[in-house]
């Protein structure tokens, strides 16, 4: 390398510009010139950069604040490591103060790590039983432009997938709301009057060591319930009220619609929309299914939409790479109504496959409910997806 081109710049210190990176205030971030937290401007520092004199007869002051860091030295930081090596992962804050000489700890102790939550595992599957079982790993409220919901995490005995179950139920909340803020410890459920959506596998006992905190991490209800007739985990269902029939929607995953607004298809609004029709009568469920691209995964379906800009519909592409037109199944969506307790359904699609399967799977649909693309989401791209699908998979839609 021609060391001659790429000689280093050994630029005079600027004293305006070190003035400037002392004055400024904590305003400007490490980034900039220094980090957050300084105290602003010492006149002392100012005048040795400008190469003046200082006249300040408090020359001697306190001196200037100083960084500190709080993390432990790394030796030290190891000993703690191989000590706990029973805790899942801490580290101790590694944050940067500004603290005065007279702040600083001089026995250069270090904080004690913060507490980590460590939460008791989901019980395990049962290896005799041959049937769909599905878990309930976490539940936690989110907000959206519809009201706020609450998304269901769920584990499988079948794929390494996280199905969702997105759960809209305001009287749920308003239950919650109220019985957070009265924290009861009479041991006594305050929900008897009201057929919650509440999932079974999450708020069952999942070791007798569980603490009320791990119960509150995973969503769960701060109380077990109380098993009145000690029979079975089935007594949360059995204890409530039949849930009236749900608007219910099986939806099956679709990056490109639902993350990049894709305008091929009308995934992303249909969930949308599902959300808040739901939200508008304070109840139902979308359960989210992996199945990206009906069943056959995001590269398939890319390569199906190159196969769609030659000419193909979104059928015979499917068909041309070898995959079948749907791949999807329905066992793990029946599998998390139940375990949410819902029975009877208002199924929200146009998918007259999925109303069989769905039926077939032991759910009583009691009404389909169309899901018409809102005017705003067509485009010739979308016309051309919803026309294949009426003309060759028999959807109920009229254009
Ligand atoms: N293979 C393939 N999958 C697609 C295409 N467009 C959307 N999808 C997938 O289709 C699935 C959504 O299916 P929908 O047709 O919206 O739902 P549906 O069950 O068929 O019908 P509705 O319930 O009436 O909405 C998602 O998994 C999408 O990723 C496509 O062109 N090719």
């Amino acid at each position: 390398m021609n060391s001659d081109k790429w000689r280093r710049r050994e630029a005079p210190l600027d004293p305006l510009l070190l003035a400037a990176a002392v004055a400024s205030g904590p305003h400007v971030t490490r980034h900039h010139y220094h980090h957050v937290g300084h105290t602003g401007i010492d006149p002392e520092m100012i005048n040795l950069l400008l190469g003046e004199e200082v006249h300040d007869d408090e020359a001697i002051r306190a001196p200037p604040p100083r960084y500190v860091s709080r993390q432990a030295p790394r030796s030290q930081r190891l000993k703690d490591e191989l000590s706990s090596n029973d805790q899942t992962t801490t580290t101790t804050t590694s944050s940067i103060l500004v603290t005065s000489p007279t702040d600083e700890k001089s026995d250069n102790s270090v904080d004690p790590p913060p507490p980590v939550v460590k939460l008791v595992d989901p019980p395990a599957f049962d290896p005799v039983r041959q049937d769909i079982q599905v878990q309930c790993l976490s539940r936690a409220r989110i907000p959206t432009p519809h009201g706020p919901v609450f998304l269901h995490l769920y584990r499988n005995n079948r794929d390494d997938k996280e199905h969702l179950a997105i759960v809209v139920d305001a009287e749920e909340r308003q239950h919650r709301d109220a019985s957070d803020s009265e924290s009861s410890d009479d041991g006594e459920d305050h929900f008897d009057d009201l057929p919650h959506i509440i999932s079974r596998s999450l708020n069952n006992v999942w070791n007798s060591h569980e603490t009320k905190m791990d119960r509150l991490v995973r969503g769960a209800q701060s109380k077990p319930f109380k098993n009145k007739n000690k029979s079975s985990s089935l007594s949360l269902h059995n204890h409530q009220k039949i849930i009236p029939p749900s608007l219910v929607r099986i939806h099956s995953e679709c990056y490109t619609g639902e993350i990049i607004g894709s305008m091929r298809c009308d995934c992303g609004s249909q969930l949308s929309e599902a959300i808040r029709l739901m939200s508008l009568q304070g109840r139902g469920v979308v359960v989210y299914l992996r199945q990206e691209g009906r069943g056959i995964g995001l590269l398939s379906k890319l390569r199906a939409y190159n196969l769609q800009d030659m000419g193909h519909d979104t059928v015979t592409a499917n068909l041309a790479l070898g995959h079948g037109a749907d791949e999807r199944r329905y066992g793990i969506a029946t599998a998390i109504l139940d375990d949410l307790g819902i029975h009877q359904i208002r199924l929200l699609t146009n998918n007259p496959e999925k109303v069989i399967a769905m039926a077939t799977e032991g759910i009583n649909i009691v009404e389909r409910v169309p899901m018409i693309p809102p005017p705003q989401t067509r485009s010739e791209d979308l016309d051309k997806y919803l026309r294949t699908k009426i003309d060759k998979m028999g959807h109920m839609l009229s254009l």
